[in-house]
């Protein structure tokens, strides 16, 4: 009895626990739901508070309705749907970005906030083109150069390498490279190590020498991801000033960092990202306050549940689908227009997409022979050919080559060669000719008019390499047997050699 009192003591600690915690988040979300961003946008109707945008200020990037799907492997798809007798896993695909809108104008720089796999990364990967969304349009005016620790730098190659690659990259000519390579090596700090290869860096060191590239390669947009956390503070400080003086000449700037210093001394405004969605935009000295607010909460949760609630958010993710991004565009939708014109926009980078979308090696396989098929049957139809004439086993008709013919046996040969022409699939009638005396394969060729050739098609095992013996039988055709002196005759007119 006692335990079971004990037990239920704890249990109602533990409910209070959570009911606490529950009110807590509400509290501190509360201001941050308010104005949250990840419902459609657009961000100047929901952050009016935003600063530094001037009246003229030019859009550099909109971003509108995105969102990002990771497919399950279609290896595992595959297996899981096919798989007999095992209990299915439910694993589903997973949305790690939904419905994001924001715009960005020119002398800006934006940092992005959130906890580890909120969609930092995936949305700078999108930005910067190396990844593609699944639905939504993203307008970007401007050339992007993209710096993270490891990003577009080959390890194998030297620091100078490098430098010269991105510069050939990014449309530079020899010239312009070398004039700029002396600037970039003195901003990098890496001394004589630029003769390294890459691969022998720290990490504060590759991301100097990627910071050290991409600023002088003057972008309209600079994508900073991390690459600041792992430098020494002189670097950082150094770069921040760069930074700045890009933002002065109206370039546009992104940062990614968890250092909360960082974002607040670098940036304008913050997207704070929250397991995938917007939960706040807006100026930095507004969202990062009530950014900071949420971490030293969550922070302060016991382990089991800031466990529970990253599991209970990313199964949010995990259940997220079309049609629920479909019904929250209609839902927030200011007019129903708008709401009409965002559905076009969803619909139409989803037939888009459909084309890209990765093929498992099955319907590969299936895709391929179809395509094999098809041109088999376009050749086919233009050659005139049938399936049954392909079956057939070929028959090898006899070489004919075209001879000389000397002007006394031009009848004889045409006879001849007429017998090849029209019955190349059966040997002309022969005749035994026997060699005689100092005679050759070639002379009784010529002196039957044929061709080398043609005396071969009749005599397959004839060997021209080895010498022929008087006496030995050599098939020709039988038109040609008049021409031929009999055998007894030659050998009766034989000189009578003295005994
Ligand atoms: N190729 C992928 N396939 C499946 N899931 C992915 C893939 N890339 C990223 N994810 C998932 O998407 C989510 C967002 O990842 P992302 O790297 O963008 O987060 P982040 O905010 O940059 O994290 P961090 O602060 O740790 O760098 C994560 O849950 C991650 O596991």
């Amino acid at each position: 009895m006692a335990d079971y009192r004990r037990k239920n003591r704890h249990s109602e600690r533990k409910n209070k626990r959570e009911r606490r915690v529950s009110t807590e988040e509400q509290r501190i979300t509360a201001t941050v739901e308010s104005q949250a961003t990840s419902q459609p946008f657009p961000v100047q109707e929901k952050s009016p508070q935003v600063t530094n945008q001037k009246s003229n200020a030019k859009l550099k990037v909109k971003a509108s309705l995105i969102s990002k799907k990771f497919e399950l492997s279609q290896n595992e798809k595959f297996k899981e749907k096919f798989s007999i007798g095992k209990k299915k896993s439910g694993i589903k695909d997973f949305w790690a970005l939904r419905n994001i809108n924001f715009e960005v104008y020119d002398g800006e720089a934006i940092g992005i906030v959130g906890l580890n796999g909120s969609g930092k990364s995936t949305l700078l990967n999108i930005l910067d083109k190396t990844l593609s969304s699944t639905t939504g349009e993203l307008e970007i005016n401007g050339e992007v150069s993209y710096i993270a620790i490891n990003a577009g730098l080959k390890i194998g190659l030297t620091g100078r390498d490098n430098i010269r690659l991105k510069g050939t990259m990014m449309g530079m000519s020899k010239k312009e490279i070398a004039a700029k390579m002396a600037e970039i090596i003195e901003f990098s700090e890496l001394g004589p190590f630029i003769d390294r290869p890459v691969k022998d860096y720290s990490s504060g060191m590759r991301s100097k020498l990627a910071f050290a590239i991409a600023v002088n390669q003057d972008p309209d947009i600079l994508i900073i991801d991390e690459a600041l956390s792992v430098g020494d503070s002189t670097f950082a400080a150094k770069s921040a000033n760069k930074m700045f003086e890009f933002r002065e000449k109206g370039k546009t700037i992104f940062v990614v960092s968890h250092n909360a210093g960082q974002i607040q001394k670098w940036t304008d405004k913050v997207v704070w990202l929250h397991y995938g969605e917007v939960k706040e935009y807006g100026a930095t000295a507004d969202v990062l306050p009530r950014y900071q607010a949420f971490i030293n909460w969550f922070n302060r949760l016991p382990n089991e549940q800031q466990e529970q609630y990253k599991i209970e958010r990313r199964q949010e993710q995990m259940d997220y689908s079309i049609e629920i991004l479909r019904k929250e565009v209609v839902d927030n939708a200011s007019t129903p227009e708008i709401g009409q014109r965002s559905l076009r926009t969803i619909d139409k980078t989803l037939a888009k997409n459909k084309f890209k979308t990765r093929l498992s090696i099955p319907s590969k396989m299936i895709m391929m022979l179809c395509i094999f098929a098809m041109m088999l049957a376009i050749v086919m139809s233009v050659k005139g050919w049938t399936f049954e004439g392909l079956m057939k086993p070929k028959v090898v008709s006899p070489v004919k080559v075209p001879k000389p013919v000397p002007p006394l046996m031009a009848k004889e040969s045409s006879v001849a060669e007429s017998e090849f022409e029209t019955r190349p699939e059966t040997r002309p009638e022969t005749f035994d000719y026997v060699v005689k005396e100092g005679e050759s394969i070639g002379g009784i060729a010529t002196t039957f008019g044929l061709s080398m050739q043609e005396v071969l098609a009749l005599n397959p095992e004839l060997d021209l390499e080895l010498a022929i013996a008087p006496g030995f039988i050599v098939k020709l055709p039988k038109s040609l047997e008049r021409q031929a002196v009999p055998v007894e005759t030659t050998t009766e007119s034989l000189p009578i050699t003295p005994e």
